[in-house]
């Protein structure tokens, strides 16, 4: 009898191991030793079904317990393989047999009497929830030509995603945006990198990821590449040595969307592991130099690992500190940010909805209270009340960008809509993302792709979708002179 195939056993591994260290399984994906083992196509099935069923784990859960006597009984090593099966009986293209059967193997391997329910499980798996799924992608795929609404459940279903957050994403989002970003959020996100033009330029970033197989097309910004093979990026030793750095191409387009002048002081907020600080340094030096740039977060751990980051060509023109960005506009501030700066860059923490392709656990990790606009301590008063402190370090005609990486209006323009009604927003106007200097200098085509975005208001609003940019939001705001 054929048993179990090597990208299901490997899928399973990793899923298991996710659960018992509690850990990211995108992260255990790249470190697993097995994958390595695997053919390129059986690692493509294996982190098919790895980011799969830990993206649409509740969604499992309810239609697995929906089938059991007694869902509480099943022990957790065979919950995790019943969830990597019915994930790929529900979503993936592998007929109803091959899949019951892999699952049933599957299943075996670790709870040898419990394949008997595997596979009274699976079946009806195929004759209940697999058909579900795929008129639901019909319908949502209607939806995505437009003139037809999407409906909440059909997102929902399509996405693998609660349904709290199907209908708030249906409230923040165009019915054809929607149905574009279902559609697009089981499939494998593309992998976009930027030359650090502080260690190489363009064409040497080219070379080098050529060379080491991850077959890099150049798009519409210089320095940048869509990798048609990026698992040769791990290898290739050019993300350990910051020559390239891996990013959206939406955060990309942020980037350049808040690009400093040559020569003027940023304040970065957020700073995080210093993508976008490199980023903005080579949107900077694409204008003409770098930026003077000061960088804050809050986790002294980020800001270590964002120093050794930088180090790698931009560290004369960086400098980056622990801060509480609620405390810019307080007393005791340090001498580098008791000053004003020309732009002020707030890269603020967000649920990261626009990402969901790219961390499977945040759509069932999320609080729905946590996007309330009422809860104190919820994401939204966090993001206000960090505009609103940085807001003080604007000088008079200087920017202040606020980015966020979700798709949801409670934590983009519900947030600047909030804060242009305050004290301390009312000496600021909203100004054209898509006429930003750092997009304007950029080449024609990329302009294009930037404003495709950029909604009537003059705000910056990607949505995931099928070989798109990952979700992330801009708004631009001009401190009055
Ligand atoms: C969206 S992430 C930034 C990503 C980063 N800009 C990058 O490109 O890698 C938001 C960052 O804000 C930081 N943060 C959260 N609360 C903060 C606060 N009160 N003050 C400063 N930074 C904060 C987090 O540690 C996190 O690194």
């Amino acid at each position: 009898m054929a048993e179990v195939s090597p990208s299901r056993a490997v899928a399973l591994a990793v899923v298991s191991r996710a659960r018992r260290r509690d850990a990211y399984a995108r992260e255990l994906l790249r470190a697993a030793p097995e994958m390595a083992r695997l053919s390129l196509k059986a690692r493509g099935l294996a982190s098919r079904l790895v980011l799969g069923s830990t993206a649409c784990r509740g969604l499992l859960d309810a239609v697995l317990d929906s089938h059991l006597r007694r869902p509480r009984d099943l022990e957790p090593r065979v919950r995790d393989a019943l969830r990597v099966a019915c994930f790929e009986v529900m979503y993936l293209e592998t007929s109803p047999e091959v899949s019951v059967f892999q699952g049933v193997e599957l299943v075996r391997t670790v709870a040898r009497r419990a394949s008997g329910l595997a596979n009274a499980v699976l079946r009806k798996v195929v004759s209940c929830d697999r058909p579900r799924v795929r008129s639901a992608r019909e319908r949502v795929t209607a939806a995505l030509a437009g003139g037809v609404p999407v409906s909440v459940a059909d997102v929902s279903l399509v996405a693998g995603m609660p349904s709290w957050l199907a209908v708030r994403l249906c409230a923040s989002l165009p019915a054809p945006q929607a149905a574009a970003m279902a559609l697009a959020q089981l499939e494998p996100a593309p992998a976009w990198v930027a030359a650090n033009t502080g260690v190489c330029d363009a064409a040497q970033a080219y070379t080098r990821l050529r060379e080491s197989g991850t077959a890099p097309v150049p798009v519409a910004l210089p320095g940048s590449f869509l990798l048609e093979k990026p698992a040769a990026l791990a290898r290739s030793g050019l993300v350990g040595s910051v020559d390239v750095v891996v990013s959206d191409l939406g955060s990309q387009m942020v980037s350049r969307i808040g690009a400093p002048a040559p020569g003027t002081a940023l304040l970065e907020v957020g700073q995080g592991r210093a993508t976008k600080t490199i980023l903005l340094e080579n949107a900077a030096a694409a204008l003409g130099g770098p930026a003077k740039v000061v960088a804050v977060d809050l986790s002294e751990s980020k800001v270590e690992l964002a120093r050794e980051r930088v180090s790698h060509g931009w560290e004369a023109s960086v400098t980056s500190m622990a801060w509480d960005a609620r405390l810019l506009d307080g007393p005791g501030l340090p001498r580098e940010l008791d000053r004003s700066f020309d732009t002020v860059f707030c890269d603020v923490p967000c649920s990261g909805t626009g990402t969901m392709r790219r961390h499977p656990e945040i759509s069932w990790a999320l609080d729905p209270s946590a996007l309330d606009a009422d809860n104190p301590d919820g994401l939204p008063a966090l993001q206000g009340r960090i505009l609103e402190a940085a807001s003080r370090r604007v000088a008079p005609g200087g920017t202040l960008v606020y980015a966020t990486c979700s798709v949801l209006d409670e934590e983009g323009p519900a947030v600047v809509d909030r804060f242009l009604d305050s004290p301390a927003g009312r000496g600021f106007r909203r100004e054209d993302c898509g006429r930003a200097p750092g997009v304007a200098a950029a080449p024609v085509p990329f302009q294009g792709m930037v404003r495709r975005w950029v909604l009537p208001s003059g705000d910056f609003a990607s949505v995931p979708a099928t070989d798109g940019p990952d979700g992330h939001f801009a708004a631009r705001l001009v401190r009055r002179g």
